[in-house]
């Protein structure tokens, strides 16, 4: 029987990490994925993504700057760039696994799940550790309908070797306003319904209503405070029905991608008979990561029930495991979260926002405005900027940021720095920043 110190589930970002410091710490560690080795950032997510947002940014800009020194047809090869997101993403499970051996750990395939708190069972033969980490990550939640067989996944996008005709989002949260952009830049006809009656629900309204009104002249069409109900296979084509209000509507199309959110990959782990606690946010754990039912099993990442399913949040926790399971006892201390997505252009937030604040009883005040016509986005014809920033009465402190803009994700990494630092909004501003640069406009809001 195999025997490990710590045995890891999942070869993302956050069992990586710890399979590799656990290693490097002198413990015998074995690790395993049921699919390809990388997790999903690496090969369903993050890289990916922006790998073929490189030719809708390129795209965008040309088009933007058309008669301004510019000229010529500007038009997205979707095949190409597909091939190029391939090229640096295809290598990386042979690596990642090689690194991994070359380190000492042990690595399996396939689907294992618990016998007992201190084995498991793969293919028929079981594999005994001290310590588990479940880093299991997340997948597409499923939506419950008549038809939901016919929808793709946002791993099923990365695959996508021809730009459909016509396309429909069910959920327009981070991967439906991030895969809808790109396709209507290849020349998709993009719908995105969503059950909400704002998109990006966890983003600050201003921002995301900025966003939603862009993504409307850009030609995709979104439809709100929708349910759907069923998907039709007619032909070769899908129809989705969905009411507003008991009012039955449909559309049809030639691809449908469920994007209505993630949930726990904790299925097929029986952890039941581990004794491990989970809820619909992943396996319940305490400060130090570790299952509240069971000392010698830990959580990170996506997975466990603390944190947002971001990569940063998964490397932290991951961090915190090792040091653990490494005897530096640790507790997980998160300061405020920047989020972006990746749209054209980026929204982007970190802290309350408007809404939260209320909620939280803060006495606060707000600086918003449009900055369209200033000078960094006017020099690239950008059709939008705005911000709104949300701060402490008395004490001036940053409570929360929020941007949509061209380059909104770097922005708010200053906003990220500044909370981190306690630092007011005052002193933010008096930082010497590069002229004339994005961050520099911070001096400004
Ligand atoms: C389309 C998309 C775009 C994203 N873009 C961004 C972004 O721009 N920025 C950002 O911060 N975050 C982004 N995210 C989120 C980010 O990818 C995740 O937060 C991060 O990858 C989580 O890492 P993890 O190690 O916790 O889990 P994962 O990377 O999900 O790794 C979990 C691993 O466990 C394996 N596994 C699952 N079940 C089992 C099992 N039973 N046994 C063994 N192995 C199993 C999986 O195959 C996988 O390899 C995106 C996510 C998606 C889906
Ligand atoms: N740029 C990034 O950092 C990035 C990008 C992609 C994903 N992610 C991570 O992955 C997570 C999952 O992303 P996601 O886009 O799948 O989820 P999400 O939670 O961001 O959005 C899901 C959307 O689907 C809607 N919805 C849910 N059920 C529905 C239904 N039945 N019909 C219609 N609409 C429905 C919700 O109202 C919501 O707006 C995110 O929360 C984020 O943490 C991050």
């Amino acid at each position: 029987m195999d025997k490990f110190d710590v045995f890891v589930f999942g070869t993302g970002t956050a069992g990586q990490l710890v399979a590799q410091e656990c290693a490097a710490a002198g413990k015998k560690v074995g690790i395993i994925d049921i699919k390809e080795y990388g997790g999903v950032c690496s090969q369903r997510g993050c890289d990916p993504k922006k790998l073929l947002l490189a030719s809708s940014e390129a795209f965008e800009s040309s088009k933007n700057m058309n008669g301004d020194g510019i000229t010529g047809k500007i038009k997205i090869n979707w095949k190409d760039a597909f091939n190029y997101a391939k090229r640096y993403t295809s290598n990386i499970p042979k690596n990642t696994e090689k690194n991994l051996k070359e380190n000492g750990i042990i690595c399996y395939h396939g689907k294992a799940s618990f016998k007992d708190a201190h084995t498991i069972i793969l293919d028929g033969k079981e594999i005994r550790s001290e310590y588990f980490v479940i880093a299991t990550g997340m997948q597409p939640l499923s939506l419950g309908i008549p038809g939901e067989k016919y929808t793709l996944t946002s791993a099923d996008f990365f695959n996508l070797t021809e730009v459909p005709e016509k396309v429909v989002f069910v959920g327009g949260g981070y991967i439906g306003m991030e895969f809808g952009h790109m396709l209507c830049r290849a020349g998709s006809n993009v719908t995105i319904i969503d059950k909400g009656d704002q998109i990006l629900s966890p983003f600050e309204t201003f921002t995301s209503n900025l966003l939603e009104e862009e993504s409307i002249k850009m030609g995709i069409k979104i439809i709100k405070n929708a349910q759907v109900s069923s998907i039709e296979k007619i032909e070769n084509r899908y129809c989705v029905h969905y009411a507003i209000n008991n009012q039955i509507h449909q559309v049809t199309t030639d691809c449908v991608f469920n994007t209505a959110g993630r949930v726990p990959s904790i299925d097929k782990l029986n952890l039941a008979l581990a004794n491990v606690v989970t809820d619909k946010d992943g396996v319940l754990v305490n400060s130090n990561l570790q299952s509240t039912s069971q000392a010698h099993i830990y959580a990170c990442g996506d997975i466990s029930s603390k944190s947002l399913p971001l990569t940063p949040l998964s490397s932290i926790e991951a961090k915190v495991v090792a040091d653990n399971l490494n005897g530096k006892k640790r507790e997980l201390n998160i300061p405020a979260i920047p989020s972006s997505v990746f749209t054209i252009p980026q929204c982007s937030g970190i802290g309350l926002t408007e809404n939260e604040a209320i909620e939280a009883e803060k006495t606060y005040h707000t600086i918003e405005s449009e900055a369209s016509e200033w000078f960094n986005n006017q020099r690239i014809n950008a059709p939008l900027y705005g911000y709104k920033i949300i701060l402490e009465n008395d004490s001036n402190k940053i409570l929360g940021a929020h941007i949509v803009g061209p380059e909104a994700a770097e922005q708010i990494n200053m906003f990220a720095i500044a909370m981190k630092a306690n630092m007011t909004f005052e002193e933010l501003k008096d930082v010497i920043f590069n002229y004339p640069t994005w961050g520099n406009d911070i001096k400004s809001f």
